[in-house]
């Protein structure tokens, strides 16, 4: 069986999976084909030295993929689909697409195709995503190897049996990234309200979401143990978290946007 693969869009997920596969060595270049339309993200592809094409009919009809991940926009998906019947065989296709569920992939390309849902997030393009994993039945252990080790390469690696909670997960670790980025955004704003120079401001809420992250996951203690060693009875912290906690204001925030991110995933689903 061969270890190629095809990357079908190539746009911020589909790269930085892409990075996640060349920087750890676990494929070579040469192996990877990659459909991706605009010209410029096309290049960006072919300078780490793989194969590129704007379009699946340009693909080697005998090259046979052991994998083809599929990164377009989940509205595009019906419309690319047709598009890769002919790889179907021993191939599995791989979905990141959110709330595409796995029936419309069998819909298009046959109830025996194997199929795989993966959810990641970005900072997979440095080896530290997240990745949950669901799979049909027709997925071989032998392709769940193969794939689960490239998945491996972009981060940690959780796998869902129930495919319906592929829709929190989404709302969770899949958009996640940039609640977090929106919370520096926010602490340097903050900085600079509180008298800091935007630069510095910047500095200070980037390097503390860092290195408390780092932290929570590097440490053996919860992430309540943690929030507590901060915080000195009476002292600055505690002035701050009576603001952040009190009434649970930023926890009800949150699940607000973390249920609007769910139901946008169904409604994906169902578009
Ligand atoms: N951006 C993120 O953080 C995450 C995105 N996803 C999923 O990844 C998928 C891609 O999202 P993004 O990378 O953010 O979007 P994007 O717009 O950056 O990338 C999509 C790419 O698909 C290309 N494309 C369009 N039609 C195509 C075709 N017929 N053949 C090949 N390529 C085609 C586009 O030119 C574009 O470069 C979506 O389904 C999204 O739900 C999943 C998890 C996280
Ligand atoms: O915003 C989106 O729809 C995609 C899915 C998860 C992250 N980005």
């Amino acid at each position: 069986m061969s270890d190629r693969v095809v990357l079908v869009g190539c746009g911020n997920m589909g790269f930085a999976m892409l990075k996640g596969w060349l920087d750890s060595g676990a494929l070579e270049p040469q192996a990877i084909h990659v459909v991706e339309p605009a010209a410029m993200l096309r290049q960006r592809a072919g300078e780490l030295g793989v194969h590129t094409v704007a379009e699946a009919g340009e693909l080697s009809a005998d090259l046979n993929p052991r994998m083809v991940l599929i990164a377009v926009k989940p509205q595009a998906m019906a419309q690319v689909l047709p598009a890769y019947t002919r790889f179907a065989g021993d191939v599995t296709f791989v979905s990141v697409a959110a709330g595409i569920p796995v029936a419309l992939f069998e819909k298009h390309l046959g109830d025996k195709a194997a199929i795989m849902r993966v959810m990641p997030n970005t900072p997979a393009a440095i080896g530290k995503g997240m990745l949950v994993v669901y799979r049909n039945a027709h997925v071989t252990d032998a392709n769940a190897v193969f794939i689960n080790g490239l998945l491996k390469t972009s981060g940690e690696v959780a796998s869902i049996a129930d495919e319906s909670l592929m829709d929190a997960v989404t709302a969770i670790s899949g958009s996640g990234p940039a609640y977090v980025f929106h919370f520096i955004e926010c602490l340097t704003d903050a900085g600079v309200t509180v008298g800091l120079d935007r630069d510095l401001a910047a500095l200070l809420a980037m390097q503390t979401v860092y290195g408390a992250g780092a932290l929570a996951a590097q440490s053996h203690e919860s992430p309540t143990k943690l929030r507590e060693q901060v915080t000195s009875p009476n002292g600055t912290t505690a002035a701050a978290l009576d603001v952040l906690m009190s009434e649970d204001r930023l926890e009800d925030l949150i699940t607000k946007a973390v249920e609007a991110a769910k139901k946008r995933s169904v409604e994906l689903g169902k578009a």
